[in-house]
Parts: C-alpha cells; structure tokens; sequence
C-alpha cells in the first residue's frame, strides 16, 4: 500500500493505493488562504501539517487494514511558497504563496539581471521563490536574518514527516535558484539574488526517498514505522505522473485554484519570452513547459463567495452542453497574470453588465472568460514549439462537464475527461512513492488512465467562439490601461 499526499491551495487530499497503483480511498480536508493585504497570499504552514494529519487519519479510519500495510508517501504540493525555518527548524513566519505579488518590484529587477533567465530558463515570476526572499530582505529584515533554510510547501510536509530536510528537482525549478537544465542548485543565481547555498535543501529527483517516518509522529498516526517518505513532485509535475504526461505531444489542461495547461518535453527547450515556464519534470532527464493563469478556479469560488452559493451551484444550472457565446465578458485576472501577459498589476473585469444580468450570466462568463485566459496560453506554448492534439482535464474544475465542452471548443482540441482525473496530483504523488520505494520504472508505473469520456470542440459554435476571444483579448490593453 501507498499514498499519495497532495498539499493543494484548497486544500490537502491523501490518496491510497494498492500496490498496482489502484485507488483504494481518498480524504479531503480544506484549507483557508488568508489575503492580508490586496495581492498577498499565506498560508501557515501547521495548517497544512494539521490538514495532513487529519487526512491520514481519515484513511486510517475508513481503511484501517490496508492502512497497517502502508510502505510509502508519495509528496505533491502547491509551487513556489517560501517557507522559511531559522536555525533550530521552526518556521519563521506564514508561507508566501505562489499567487502572492507583493514581489513584483524585486521580482522585476532580478529578471531585468543578465544572466538569470538564461540559467533558470524561466522569467522571474512575482509569484516564483527568489523575489520574496528579497522582499523580505527589505520590509522583515529581521525575520530574513535569521532565515536558515528555505523550503517548498511539500518539503515542509516531507520534514514534518522525517525531521529530514530535502526538495526536488521539479518543485526546485520554481525557485529561480535552479540551473533547470543541470538540475542543480546554481550558485551563480544564488549569488545574483542575494542568497547562500547552504539556505538551500538538499534536492533529489523526485522519485528519491526522504527518509522514513519519525517514530513519535508514527505511532500518534497510528501508522507503520516503516513507512518511508518519497520526495514527489511539485503539483503540476505530480500530475503529469498521474495521468502519465511523461513524453512530447503529452498534456493536460488543469482546472485548480490556478489553470495550468501543459506538455510534457523531451528536452530542455526553455523559452522565457513566451512567458511559459519550463521546469523538470518528477522522473530524471525529462521537463515539462506550462503556461500558468493565476485564477482559474479561484475566479469561480470568489463568485461563490459573493453570491453565498457553492462553486458547483454556480456551474450546474448551466448545465452539460454550451450554446453560443453570453455576452459578458469576464477578465479573469484578480490576481495578475502569469501566461503570457506576466503582469502582477493587472486586475480583472466584467465588460458588458446589463440590469439584467444574473447569477447564471456571471458564472457563465467566468468559465468563458478562464477559458480564454488558457486559450492564450495554449497559443504562447505552441510558440515554444510544443504540439498538443489533445489533452487530458484534470481538478476540481473538470467536474463541470459545461466548462469542459467550453474549453474543448475554444482551445480547438479534443479534451479527455480521465476516468480518475480527480487524483490527478494526489495519484502523481503515490506513483513517484511506488517507484522510490519498489525501484520500478516510472514509464511501467506513470500510465495513461482509463478515458471516462472524450470532448471533442463543438465544431458549430468554434467560429462564434473565435470572435468572443477577439473581444476579449481586445480588452486587455483597455485594462491595462486603467490607473
Ligand atoms: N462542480 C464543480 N464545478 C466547477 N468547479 C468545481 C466544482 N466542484 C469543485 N470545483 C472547484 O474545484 C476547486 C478545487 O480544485 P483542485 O484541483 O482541488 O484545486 P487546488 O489543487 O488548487 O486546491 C474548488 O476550489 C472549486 O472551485
Ligand atoms: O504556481 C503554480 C505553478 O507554477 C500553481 O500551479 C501552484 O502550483 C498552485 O497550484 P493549485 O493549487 O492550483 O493546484
């Protein structure tokens, strides 16, 4: 038996499975994000280890026997956090999140640094590691001073679990402190950005054992004590190792808190103008290049929030297939955007409210304007030179089946709605578990799951689409724009 640990922004799900990889439970418990201050994003980081242990003992009271015969612990987890621990282990203050732009002025200056993009083979994203650690520097530079170690959202579920601390390679090339093609830490851009090696945890690939479980943290979860905890993956990576995105032509669209679209390489092609990240992959000698919106799901649950109902009261009342085109347009950038704009400024919009509009028109135009915002993304990672025919739908949001015939119909390609694509990252995260427990190869692990339904774009309203997209991506400079 294996788990999967998945450290979302929503929140953190424990996976479990046999040792052929089948599912065998699953537990959610979700987490708060809290929004200081408009564009800061924290979350404390004994939230997530209180999350994750009331998710364990979920599986353990809903699976006890299967539980007893647990190996493994396979990471997964939100990007780009700074979770920052002093000399003694103990975490300095809240993570900073991967959509948190308050570094956008530092993260700025270290892009325009020659050299950086070069080696890190990605722009310097407000939201990436490096930049915070200079914000830091400069608003808590007390706290900075006493940083001993910088570590990743799942990293620090991995050292809550072993009292080892470690990262790996896909989580790492976030940071803007990796050498992505070398796969190591680069001392040159630990230099340029402010920052010392032995900040730095040691990074494995993400097949690599941490260590085994601490012994007291065993027995209060009631779990076997020797159980070992595998690196994974940063959430993306772990999902292209759950649905088996391995090799070139590979993808999904992914509908969280972010929206990711991505494809898997077969080499390090970096192509930072585009405003894709290339990053590695979980499995050695292999990346993968995304575009990332910051707000996909996040668009539809601030909706939610606003009208006191659930995201899937907002989708079901849609229904399962499109018609044409609403006539609101949604900007989807309430937290800036990453792909292709990388503007931390820009903020979102409806264009187009009339007295009539309802509840169901603003929903509609999220999941229409969301889908656009990766429609844009789809275009800059065929610029990269990426070629997607189809791709897999995996998140919370691929549950709508209205928004997936959407963005089958605007991205102009089949969508595969995976028979277990709720997993996705969770499932990732108990594959690299098998595989640094066992040694199996991650390609006879890592497969492509069961298709539970195929989308095909609804070839009747792609030109009526095509339009609405002019429109929207006409709006952008107009937002832009605005003061
Ligand atoms: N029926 C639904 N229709 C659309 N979105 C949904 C539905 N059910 C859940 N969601 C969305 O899925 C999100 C969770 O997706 P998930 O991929 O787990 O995100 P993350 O990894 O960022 O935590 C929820 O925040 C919610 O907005
Ligand atoms: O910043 C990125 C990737 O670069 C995000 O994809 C985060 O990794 C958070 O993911 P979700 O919570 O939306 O899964």
């Amino acid at each position: 038996m294996f788990a999967g640990l998945d450290l979302g922004t929503s929140g953190v799900r424990a996976l479990l499975v046999g040792d052929n990889g089948q599912p065998v439970g699953v537990a959610d418990v979700a987490l708060d994000v809290q929004h200081l201050h408009p564009g800061w994003s924290e979350q404390a980081p004994d939230a997530w280890t209180q999350a994750a242990a009331e998710a364990l003992a979920q599986l353990k009271q809903a699976h006890p026997k299967e539980m007893a015969q647990l190996r493994g612990i396979g990471l997964s987890g939100q990007m780009h956090g700074a979770t920052l621990l002093d000399e003694a282990g103990k975490v300095l203050r809240p993570c900073i999140l991967w959509n948190d732009t308050r570094s956008h002025e530092q993260a700025a200056r270290l892009d325009a640094t020659p050299g950086l993009r070069e080696i890190s083979g990605n722009i310097v994203f407000p939201g990436f590691t490096a930049p915070k650690l200079n914000w830091l520097a400069e608003h808590e530079p007390e706290t900075f001073a006493r940083v001993a170690t910088v570590l990743l959202p799942k990293d620090y579920i991995a050292y809550w679990l072993t009292g080892v601390i470690g990262s790996e390679m896909s989580d790492a090339a976030g940071t803007s402190w990796l050498d992505t093609g070398a796969r190591a830490w680069s001392d040159d851009l630990l230099a340029k950005t402010g920052m010392r090696r032995d900040q730095m945890p040691e990074s494995r690939e993400g097949t690599g054992v941490v260590g085994t479980i601490r012994g007291d943290l065993a027995a209060e979860l009631g779990l076997p004590d020797a159980v070992q905890v595998v690196a994974g993956g940063g959430d993306n990576a772990a999902a292209a190792c759950g649905v088996g995105a391995l090799a070139e032509g590979d993808g999904f669209v992914s509908l969280g808190t972010s929206g990711v679209l991505l494809a898997a390489r077969d080499g390090f092609a970096p192509s930072p103008e585009t405003a894709v990240h290339t990053f590695c992959h979980a499995i050695p000698d292999t990346w993968y290049q995304m575009g990332v919106i910051l707000a996909a799901t996040d668009c539809l649950n601030w909706l939610a929030r606003l009208t006191g109902s659930k995201p899937a009261d907002l989708t079901a009342p849609l229904g399962d297939r499109i018609t044409a085109p609403g006539r609101l347009r949604f900007l989807p950038y309430l937290s800036g955007e990453r792909t292709p704009h990388n503007d931390s400024a820009v903020r979102g919009a409806f264009l187009g409210l009339d007295i009539g509009a309802g509840r169901d028109d603003l929903a509609r135009a999220v999941l229409e304007g969301v889908s656009f915002a990766l429609r844009d993304n789809l275009d800059a990672l065929v610029r990269t030179g990426a070629n997607l025919d189809r791709v897999l739908a995996i998140g919370g949001g691929a549950r709508s089946r209205y928004w997936v015939e959407l963005l089958a119909t605007i991205l102009e390609l089949p969508v595969d709605l995976p028979a277990q694509g709720e997993f996705g990252a969770a499932l990732g995260a108990a594959r690299l578990a098998i595989c640094g427990v066992t040694g199996a190869a991650p390609a006879d692990v890592m497969t492509r799951p069961a298709i539970a339904e195929t989308i095909d774009p609804r070839r009747d309203l792609v030109p009526s689409y095509r339009d609405a997209h002019s429109a929207f991506a006409a709006s952008f400079p107009k937002l832009k724009a605005m003061p």
